[in-house]
């Protein structure tokens, strides 16, 4: 059977395509709609993202400033709408997975990836997988609407921007079928949106509304905005002295820690589920 090879795969059910396309070769055939008919749930493959994987040197002749990052594999991520993202957090588990896989990088060794965020770390232990996903940036608050419901939120750049507003009750979310409000000038690029209740002591659950994708399972990214949003919020790093989170999604569990040198670490499972041809 001809066509491009794709495999399936998901961390903690935030779900992609997997493209392997590493001299960069199906570049022209990867349009918005293409990325979006990928994952259309019922006409496609269904995906929350396409995640192509190819050679750093390879995209330089696309993308030349991204590309000039010190790591053999770059992560282009696209979202279910076809938009190019920064960053996806639950995708770099599953890359640095399928590198490990299928031998592409040595296996004793830390997985490095160049992202459009930058060059990311993933190290593996038995089934988890953490990456390093640097040090949050804080933006101004804002408000995010739900009907005539608004919530202060707190904004955290992981690369990709994020609102982090604290509920009562997650159903208060609603069903989520269409974009919260938000302050356009705050978040020009749009706004991955996250909803968040504790759940105990340095334990929280969230929801989140992702840009170009809509409500999905989960979110790394959006994890780590979430510990940054809470951690501020309860005083939870005196002298900048380490935390760790659980935060509980929709499709699992997220363990997040907040280091001394500041940056954020993601720890949790990757999964490949298939793979096969498609004509893209
Ligand atoms: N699910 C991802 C984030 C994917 C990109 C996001 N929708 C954006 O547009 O910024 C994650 O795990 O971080």
């Amino acid at each position: 059977m001809s066509g491009y090879r794709f495999l399936k795969g998901h961390g903690t059910e935030n779900d992609f395509v997997l493209l392997p396309d590493h001299d960069g070769s199906i570049h022209g055939a990867l349009a918005p709609e293409r990325v979006a008919a990928l994952c259309d749930r019922r006409a496609g493959l269904g995906a929350d993202g396409v995640v192509r994987v190819i050679r750093t040197a390879a995209l330089a002749a696309y993308e030349p400033t991204v590309a000039e990052q010190d790591a053999e594999w770059f992560m282009d991520y696209r979202n279910g709408d076809g938009s190019v993202a920064e960053m996806c957090g639950n995708a770099t588990r599953v890359y640095a997975k399928h590198l490990l896989d299928e031998g592409l990088v040595p296996a004793d060794q830390p997985v490095r990836i160049a992202t459009r965020a930058g060059v990311k770390t993933v190290t593996r232990d038995g089934g988890t997988f953490t990456t390093d996903m640097g040090v949050p940036v804080l933006g101004p608050s804002s408000t995010v609407t739900i009907g005539h419901q608004g919530w202060p939120a707190t904004n955290v750049d992981m690369g990709n921007p994020h609102a982090v507003a604290f509920l009562d009750d997650l159903a208060d979310a609603g069903r989520l079928l269409e974009e919260p409000g938000y302050d356009h000038e705050v978040y020009p690029h749009g706004v991955n949106i996250e909803f968040v209740v504790r759940v105990a002591e340095r334990h929280v659950a969230m929801r989140v509304h992702e840009r170009g994708a809509g409500e999905t399972r989960s979110c790394g990214t959006g994890a780590c905005a979430v510990l940054v949003a809470t951690a501020i919020a309860d005083d939870a790093r005196p002298g900048g002295a380490a935390v760790t989170y659980r935060v509980d999604v929709p499709g699992g569990e997220l363990t997040l820690t907040w280091t001394p040198d500041d940056h954020v670490l993601l720890a949790g499972p990757a999964a490949i589920v298939g793979e096969g041809t498609t004509s893209l």
